[in-house]
């Protein structure tokens, strides 16, 4: 992958995020819409992964079939609104290994704070897929892409949802390799850090926490 950046507008992503940005959808409508757009999502972030060749019988003759290459990827999940991602990519791709990074944004300073990490071994010999559904300063993600750089990560893919300006530049500073892809590019963050128009915390709608 080239470019920094992907907006994924496909008309089921863009009609969900629709609904999902609505509030008035319940928690479990709001859920249930993040693992559909995922999954769309997934198949966007999947592209261009290496592949090799395996040889098999058909029931009609031999053949040299496409499979893909080298060790399970890894999917990386931001705790905790990541985790409404993780089963759309699962879905897709069921033999990943799963990892998970704890961080909160503090919501004054709007840095992030960590809690937690754990990540699948071998990590520099897998394609590494670490999800969040908001980039907003950008300030987690791009702790969480230090924390699996520390760890060994060489090729990193983000995924999320909504994306705002200043976070798609923080990453293109911080970690220009780490290609993302995204369901839309929103317009601005507010003197909060909210994604403007948004959909609110995604944490809290997705847990029903607030
Ligand atoms: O780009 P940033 O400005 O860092 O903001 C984005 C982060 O904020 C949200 O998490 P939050 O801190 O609300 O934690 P949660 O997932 O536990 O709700 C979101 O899921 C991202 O991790
Ligand atoms: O708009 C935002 C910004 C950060 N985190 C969220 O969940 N929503
Ligand atoms: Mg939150």
């Amino acid at each position: 992958m080239s470019e920094h950046l992907t907006i994924v507008d496909h008309p089921l992503v863009q009609h969900k995020l629709t609904l999902m940005r609505d509030k008035g959808t319940s928690t479990a409508v709001f859920r249930q819409l993040l693992r559909e757009i995922t999954l769309l999502l997934a198949y966007e972030v999947t592209r261009e992964i290496p592949l090799t060749t395996r040889h098999i019988e058909t029931p009609m003759e031999e053949m040299d079939a496409p499979i893909l290459a080298g060790k399970k990827m890894a999917l990386v999940s931001i705790l905790r609104a990541g985790n409404g991602m993780l089963d759309g990519v699962l879905e897709l791709v069921p033999s990943a290994r799963v990892g998970f990074v704890g961080l909160y944004r503090d919501e004054e300073t709007l840095k992030p704070v960590q809690y937690y990490f754990k990540a699948p071994e071998s990590l520099k010999d897998r394609l590494v897929i670490a999800v969040d559904p908001m980039l907003a300063t950008g300030n987690s993600s791009a702790a969480a892409i230090d924390l699996l750089k520390e760890a060994g990560a060489t090729d990193i893919r983000f995924l999320c949802l909504l994306a705002a300006p200043e976070g798609v530049a923080r990453m293109k500073e911080a970690h220009p390799d780490v290609h993302i892809v995204t369901a839309a590019l929103d317009r601005e963050l507010n003197s909060k850090g909210y994604i403007m128009p948004g959909l609110g915390d995604a944490g809290d709608r997705m847990f029903g926490t607030k």
